[in-house]
């Protein structure tokens, strides 16, 4: 059995591994682990926080609610509402949201349209599509200030224990099964974007 230091520490290496790609800007992105279930309990990100840094006071461990469990002066993210959804909804084990020029710029491209899909590429198959014609389509929905209106509007597409949500001029939320699934996701969206950038850019 994982024990809550074992989570704590599996995290606290994803946000590492995160940080050095650059994509906590401006204290931006939060993240989270699942540390159990009956009743749901997951660590998420401290608010404000300079995530590029690891300390001891980079997580809290919350209920459900992002109620935290113990006594702290710590605030959960501002986003948790969204990592509450996953854990609700889906039996999802870890939840990353990041904000990357690439994600906005495809959110805003394609914000209209509500969605980006991706055919043809080699890289879909990391969401387990492994049909030739198949189509990875990722949802974009707008950026609502009122956290508990984009939770809402976010947990409609929360049909799977894997999956990805752009939010307009924001960032992404992935989840996956467990962390190395959600970073894997993470990873292989923003390569999608950065090659459709890039082909637009070209063509
Ligand atoms: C500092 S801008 C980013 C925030 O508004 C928010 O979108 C974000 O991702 C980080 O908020 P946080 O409360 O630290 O989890
Ligand atoms: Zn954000």
């Amino acid at each position: 059995m994982i024990t809550l230091r074992g989570r704590w520490e599996e995290l606290a290496d994803i946000k590492d591994e995160l940080a050095r790609r650059d994509w906590f800007m401006g204290t931006s992105g939060n993240l989270a682990i699942k540390v159990n279930d009956n009743p749901t309990e997951f660590l998420v990100t401290a608010s404000g926080k300079d995530k590029n840094k690891r300390t001891k006071e980079d997580f809290l461990h919350v209920n459900i609610n992002g109620e935290p469990i113990e006594e702290t002066i710590l605030k959960p993210s501002a986003e948790t509402l969204l990592h509450c959804a996953i854990y609700s909804k889906t039996s999802a084990g870890c939840s990353l949201h990041v904000h990357t020029v690439a994600n906005n710029v495809i959110s805003e491209l394609y914000g209209n349209q509500g969605k980006i899909n991706f055919q043809g590429l080699e890289l879909i198959k990391a969401f387990d599509l492994w049909e030739e014609d198949a189509i990875l389509s990722i949802p974009i929905i707008p950026n609502h200030a009122h956290i508990p209106r984009l939770a809402e509007e976010f947990q409609t597409y929360l049909d799977g224990d894997k999956g990805a949500v752009l939010i307009r001029n924001h960032g992404i939320t992935v989840w996956g099964r467990d962390g190395f699934e959600a970073k894997k996701l993470l990873e292989a969206c923003e390569f999608l974007f950065q090659y459709q950038l890039t082909l637009r850019q070209i063509k």
